[in-house]
């Protein structure tokens, strides 16, 4: 049963974000998946006032988010090749300090990198559980999408990565989400110690490399998505999606930037009733 103080902990959270990131004169939204997305987007139903605006969703639940709420969807490969979201709205099961987060509790995890990644702006949504200063503290587990031939396999590799006991999910979490993705794929959910970030590796806490058992986020975020196998792994981390515009626009628009994957900020919704906002650093 939904605790009533995570719930609206989730609510206060969301109101915030929509009423500091939602412009009703936007064109395309990204609405991301899970329980917490639900009063993103009751709260966008309130103030959305344009009948032109298109939403983009993260998989089959956000698009029934979205009709539900008679506001509009629009596929994600719909999408004219210019067009990019004004704002994209998502939950998280962890963040940490540097704003990385871990994705794909409800097994989502592709489809909303590929909207996070699309917008000028993530924004994360969640509840005090989920703000953390280091990824897997309260959040057990990295979740990877993984073509069901390939399971063995990979699950052999996280071991030898690293991970003690690598598990292909094959019971509901807490929360409602499918077994098989959207994509009709599996998830593996991967155990590893906290991961380190930029400045515990500044700090000689680790190398982060896998050599000495410790990992810095990206590092085995890369580390993972080079599985053959691997679809997408639920780490969200590297440039945000206004740092990895100004890398595109200083090269002239031609690099490609593999990023803006992190939020540029996330709220918190706390036990007192109050929101906590977390903002990339300058
Ligand atoms: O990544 C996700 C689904 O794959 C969700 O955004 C994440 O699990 C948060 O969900 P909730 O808001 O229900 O806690």
């Amino acid at each position: 049963m939904a605790d009533a103080s995570v719930e609206s902990a989730k609510r206060a959270a969301a109101i915030q974000a929509v009423a500091d990131h939602f412009d009703p004169s936007a064109s395309h939204v990204g609405i991301g998946s899970g329980t917490t997305i639900v009063y993103v987007v009751e709260a966008i139903k309130a103030k959305s006032t344009n009948p032109n605006i298109r939403f983009v969703p993260t998989g089959y639940q956000s698009r029934q988010v979205i009709v539900q709420a008679g506001l509009t969807p629009i596929a994600f490969d719909s999408l004219p090749e210019q067009v990019m979201l004004d704002v994209a709205f998502d939950g998280a099961d962890e963040v940490d300090e540097d704003l990385n987060c871990i994705k794909g509790g409800g097994a989502c995890l592709f489809q909303e990198k590929l909207v996070a990644e699309r917008a000028k702006k993530f924004v994360c949504v969640a509840d005090y559980r989920k703000k953390q200063s280091r990824l897997l503290t309260n959040w057990p587990t990295i979740p990877i999408e993984v073509a069901p031939i390939a399971v063995p396999t990979v699950l052999h590799s996280l071991r030898v990565l690293g991970s003690p006991s690598p598990k292909l999910r094959t019971t509901l979490l807490e929360k409602s989400g499918p077994l098989k993705t959207d994509q009709d794929f599996f998830i593996i959910d991967a155990p590893f110690p906290s991961l380190l970030i930029e400045a515990d590796m500044a700090s000689g806490k680790g190398k982060g490399d896998g050599s000495d058992g410790t990992w810095e986020v990206t590092k085995i975020a890369q580390a993972i998505k080079e599985l053959t196998g691997v679809l997408e792994v639920g780490i969200f981390s590297g440039l945000n999606g206004v740092d990895a515009e100004s890398v595109r626009a200083k090269s002239g628009g031609r690099t490609v930037v593999t990023g803006g994957q992190k939020p540029v900020a996330v709220y918190f919704g706390l036990q007192d009733g109050t929101v906590e906002l977390r903002v990339a650093k300058a």
